[in-house]
């Protein structure tokens, strides 16, 4: 299963221009034969909360469309990064994705609001004009089971549990996490769910911009079952392609028995 982790350059303020940018580098990934594209977080909308609801778009809007339409076109998956999902007063951070045949498989509205306030560094709060979803989100494909959500949902062990335990080897996380945040978490969170679930783990990023009012830190990245970092791209615009074999996860799942092993007789994390 080839993965492409599509590292854009987006959020450019023009929304059609963002789109076009994805679906370009969608069409170059399938050229590289990827079956599976992702693309980053609020990749056709600037990461700024007053931004939301003027680039929003209602079910089946031009961005879902577009992605939709291409991945019938070229028949691979495409995990379409994240956009502001308008519904009646209310704004989510939503991930679509499609399958071959450009058919919606998942949608996750993000569960996790954004609202941090560190000491000298970032500050966001999501929760300003953003609602939270209300569902963890799987989806099948003829590799297996694959688990979704986005960025700061990641940091919620239990969230990637409850994936890993509907059977998702694979979870797909688009993400924007920033200067403070980013050298300090990403890698060592990416590394941590993944050994934790014995699962692989794909973070993909907007590239690094400078100019922007919330900068992204990039180094979106690939991690194996036992935590090995198999690909990583730096603060650029880039393409990273990865082959992931899924009985590797089977394989670390029977050399070291964590998942099996869970002592349920004393706890449990249980969906409610
Ligand atoms: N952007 C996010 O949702 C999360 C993030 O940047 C972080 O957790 O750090």
């Amino acid at each position: 299963m080839r993965v492409a982790l599509i590292q854009l350059a987006g959020g450019s303020g023009d929304k059609k221009a963002d789109i076009a940018l994805a679906c370009e580098k969608i069409r170059e990934a399938s050229a590289q034969g990827a079956d599976i594209a992702v693309l980053p977080e609020m990749f056709c909308c600037p990461y700024e909360t007053s931004a939301f609801r003027s680039y929003g778009e209602a079910e089946g809007g031009e961005a879902q469309a577009a992605l939709s339409s291409l991945s019938r076109e070229l028949g691979l998956y495409i995990v379409g990064g994240s956009v502001p999902e308008l519904e009646g007063d209310r704004i989510y951070n939503t991930s679509y994705v499609y399958g071959r045949d450009g058919v919606q498989l998942a949608r996750h509205r993000k569960v996790h609001l954004f609202d941090i306030d560190v000491e000298g560094g970032q500050r966001f709060m999501e929760s300003d004009t953003l609602s939270p979803g209300s569902q963890i989100t799987t989806f099948e494909t003829e590799f297996g089971t694959m688990g979704l959500c986005i960025c700061f949902d990641f940091r919620f062990e239990e969230l990637a549990r409850l994936m890993a335990l509907r059977g998702a080897k694979v979870l797909f996380v688009p993400a924007a996490f920033n200067m403070t945040t980013g050298p300090a978490h990403w890698e060592l969170m990416f590394r941590q769910r993944s050994v934790d679930n014995q699962c692989f783990t794909v973070g993909v990023s907007p590239a690094r911009n400078e100019s922007a009012s919330y900068v992204a830190y990039g180094n979106s990245m690939a991690v194996d079952p036992w935590g090995t970092v198999l690909t990583r791209c730096g603060g650029e615009p880039c393409i990273q392609y990865v082959d992931l074999d899924l009985s590797r996860a089977d394989s670390v799942r029977r050399q070291l028995p964590i998942l099996s092993a869970r002592r349920t007789d004393l706890y449990e994390i249980k969906e409610v």
